[in-house]
């Protein structure tokens, strides 16, 4: 069901297949054929950090699991303590190469377009922190289950930098509009409770829990006929989607015109240098 502009650009193959077991050196899949469930847990140590190479094994991996037929829901975790995901590798955009830039904003966007039309039904088990790109991955999932005494949202202003327009029409969607409007202006990162209190986030309960809770609730979905609940959420993203789609090549130029500036360039040093320290206190 992902539109052919999703399909247009091929994946490196860096995944490797063992009867239902996939793994690449960022992510470790297993698929149940009795129950038609994937599980894939992301391994980037030491925070999960999203860098060119890491975007293109998730992309890649859903692909793969979309292509077997056996597979019908997909349960997206972490096997860092602590961290779902930190979001972008801040790396790329801190004194890049231009090259490369262009080519970690187009796999970011061919990711997230991935994920978030996948007619696999998709269940975010937010085992840890979850800031920007990690909320992203989030929030692009049919249905989200939180543990306790993390954080997560859109946090790019306190970076100095802005969320793009799709991460701000996923969050759009999920908490509405002025709820969005005040998170984007405050960089706000939400504890678990405040996420379900918002409708961030859909259930919270322990880590202990966490993948007990996201099965159960993905047997629900898996239940459904398949074409009917896909199609139900095309329905609702495709056109969210769609404004991506069309705007592509210019959602990468204006990326990369931002990051280069020194004001920006400048922010996001200052940012690193703050994690450090934070990190030696
Ligand atoms: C008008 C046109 C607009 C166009 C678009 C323009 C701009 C683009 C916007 C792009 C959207 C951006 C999305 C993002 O995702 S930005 C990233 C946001 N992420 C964060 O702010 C998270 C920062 N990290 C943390 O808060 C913490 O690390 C933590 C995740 C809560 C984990 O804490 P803790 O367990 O205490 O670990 P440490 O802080 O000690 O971190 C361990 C090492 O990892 C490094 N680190 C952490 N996060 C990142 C990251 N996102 N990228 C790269 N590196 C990261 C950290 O510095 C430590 O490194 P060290 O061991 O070498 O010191």
């Amino acid at each position: 069901m992902a539109s052919s502009i999703l399909r247009r650009f091929i994946p490196r193959k860096t995944t490797w297949m063992y009867g239902q077991r996939m793994m690449s050196s960022t992510i470790d899949v297993s698929v149940d054929e009795q129950t038609g469930i994937a599980l894939m847990k992301m391994k980037r140590k030491p925070v999960n950090s999203l860098n060119l190479e890491f975007l293109q094994d998730i992309r890649n991996t859903i692909v793969t699991l979309e292509q077997n037929k056996k597979c019908k829901g997909l349960i997206l975790t972490s096997d860092v303590p602590k961290i779902f995901s930190a979001g972008i590798d801040i790396l790329e955009m801190y004194q890049p190469n231009e090259e490369r830039l262009h080519n970690f904003w187009r796999a970011l966007q061919d990711m997230w377009l991935q994920l978030y039309m996948t007619p696999l039904a998709t269940i975010a088990a937010i085992n840890g922190h979850s800031p920007a790109g990690g909320c992203l991955i989030s929030i692009s999932c049919d249905y989200r289950i939180m543990a306790p005494n993390y954080t997560i949202g859109l946090n790019e202003t306190l970076l100095g930098i802005v969320a793009p327009f799709w991460f701000k029409d996923a969050m759009c969607n999920t908490v509405g509009y002025r709820e969005t409007e005040i998170a984007l202006a405050l960089g706000k990162l939400y504890s678990t409770d405040e996420a379900l209190q918002k409708g961030l986030v859909d259930e919270v309960v322990t880590s202990e829990q966490i993948m007990e809770a996201a099965q159960r609730k993905m047997l629900e979905y898996v239940k459904i006929p398949n074409m009917a609940r896909a199609m139900s959420k095309q329905l609702m993203r495709q056109e969210t989607a769609d404004k991506l789609c069309s705007t592509q090549d210019s959602d990468v130029q204006n990326f990369v015109n931002f990051c280069l500036q020194d004001k920006v360039q400048q922010s996001l040093g200052f940012y690193l240098e703050q994690l450090k320290k934070r990190k030696s206190k």
